[in-house]
């Protein structure tokens, strides 16, 4: 590695000496010629060829630059002699950058053979990255070098910023940017920790989570889209919107709440799923309420007018794209169909207080991957409780009391939210 840089800097040593001697004997434009002819010399016997990533790519801003200033700060230590420090917007990380003429030398191992790059910002009057790959390298490593800049620096993205909670709530308007999401910094503090149930119904979905998450190859290999839905049920009070928030909190996605009675068409359900991101959980609460989701067979017998198959307060006929409410069918296409995959690593969250109400299309394996019942508070969940909010472990308990509290927690059918509100006071 250090062979390499000194090798490289020498050279530029080189040239910057004949350049500032070219500046005393020679006029600009004679300067400018023998420059040309010097370069032309140097990467006609180099064994290396470069690429240059400037900042600006014409009127546009080149996405290339932004990823490899990102995965440069992924190589920066701390300990660095002169860093650029930066802080995105949105962003609780302060990520570190490589300060004018510093270089690094990569190695990616994607390939068999190991190239050897170069990666080093451009002097200060054009802002950019100069790439140098061995020629022989150049065809075997150079796209997908940059595609792992790009997927790195996504992640890097991910990790420093602050994640987003997405709503559609203004209708059908767009913002100024042309994007029908409005989205706000996530905060919530529920976490699979917080979170009172029993343990090894959360081990399950915590597993279920990260296999999901990690399963690119699985999902690929089997040709299934890369997303999954869960289905939460339960009493009001019983953590669905909490357990929402803290699988978001453990995989790190961003949240889209959508509001399903502010979309009024199966085409603008499609635009806004077109519209989320990867890695993210698309949450569609209390479904029951926000839709009449009921007798699909009617839905496929009549048409879409049947005001049974419909939602939202409108029911005006129109077909799918012509009415102003959306359909069951439109509900599973969104969830199931081709557009679903648009995008990819995705969650789909639905809650509802009434299993019972929804359609079985709804149900069916394979659309909502797992069912989970979120129950009124059983005694393991009312130990996470006493640990929450009164940092009591079960040791701290004297046993008669832990042998009462087992005997009535479960009769009392308390929600964990009723059972908060108590220890509270
Ligand atoms: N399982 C739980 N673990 C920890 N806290 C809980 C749990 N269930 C409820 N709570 C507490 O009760 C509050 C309300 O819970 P939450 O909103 O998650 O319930 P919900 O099931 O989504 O209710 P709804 O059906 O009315 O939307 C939470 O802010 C949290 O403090
Ligand atoms: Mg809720």
């Amino acid at each position: 590695m250090r062979e390499y840089w000194n090798s490289f800097a020498s050279l530029l040593g080189v040239l910057a000496f004949c350049q500032s001697l070219l500046q005393l004997i020679f006029p600009p434009q004679l300067r400018f010629l023998c420059l040309k002819f010097f370069n032309r010399i140097f990467h006609l016997f180099s064994s290396y060829c470069y690429f240059d990533i400037t900042e600006i790519d014409g009127v546009n801003t080149n996405e290339l630059y932004n990823a490899v200033q990102l995965y440069l700060s992924s190589f920066v230590s701390i300990n660095g002699s002169r860093l650029s420090l930066t802080r995105a917007l949105n962003s609780s990380a302060i990520t570190f950058g490589l300060s004018n003429n510093d270089c690094i030398v990569d190695t990616f191992s994607g390939v068999t053979a190991i190239p050897d790059l170069f990666l080093r910002p451009l002097p200060e009057e054009k802002r950019g990255f100069t790439l140098r790959i061995k020629k022989k390298n150049k065809s075997l490593i150079l796209d997908s070098y940059l595609d792992y800049i790009m997927e790195r620096s996504n992640e890097i993205r991910r990790k420093n910023q602050d994640r987003l909670l997405y709503t559609n709530s203004r209708g059908g308007s767009l913002d100024s940017r042309g994007h029908p999401w409005e989205s706000v910094p996530f905060k919530h503090p529920s976490t699979f920790d917080t979170l009172a149930m029993h343990p090894q119904k959360k081990q399950e979905i915590m597993d279920d989570l990260e296999d999901f998450a990690n399963g690119q190859s699985f999902y690929q290999k089997t040709g299934r889209a890369w997303k999954r839905g869960y289905l939460l049920y339960g009493p009001p009070g019983t953590g669905k919107s909490s357990m929402i928030a803290a699988m978001a909190n453990y995989l790190s996605y961003d949240i889209y709440d959508l509001e399903l009675t502010e979309v009024h068409n199966n085409s603008e359900l499609r635009k806004l799923l077109m519209k989320t991101s990867s890695k993210s959980i698309i949450v569609i609460e209390d479904i029951d309420c926000s839709v009449n989701l009921t007798n699909r067979k009617k839905n496929n017998k009549r048409n879409y007018c049947d005001p049974e198959v419909r939602c939202g307060s409108g029911s005006a006929c129109g077909g799918e794209d012509g009415g102003n409410s959306i359909t069951l069918s439109g509900l599973l296409n969104f969830t199931d169909g081709l557009w679903s995959c648009c995008g990819s690593e995705r969650i789909f969250v639905f809650t509802t207080n009434h299993i019972e109400k929804l359609d079985p299309a709804l149900l069916r394996s394979g659309r909502m991957d797992m069912h989970i019942y979120m129950s009124y508070c059983s005694y393991h969940a009312l130990k996470i409780l006493l640990k929450n909010y009164l940092g009591y472990e079960e040791s701290d308990l004297d046993y008669h009391v832990l042998k009462e509290l087992s005997d009535v927690v479960d009769k009392a059918e308390m929600t964990p939210a009723d059972i908060s509100e108590v220890l509270i006071c």
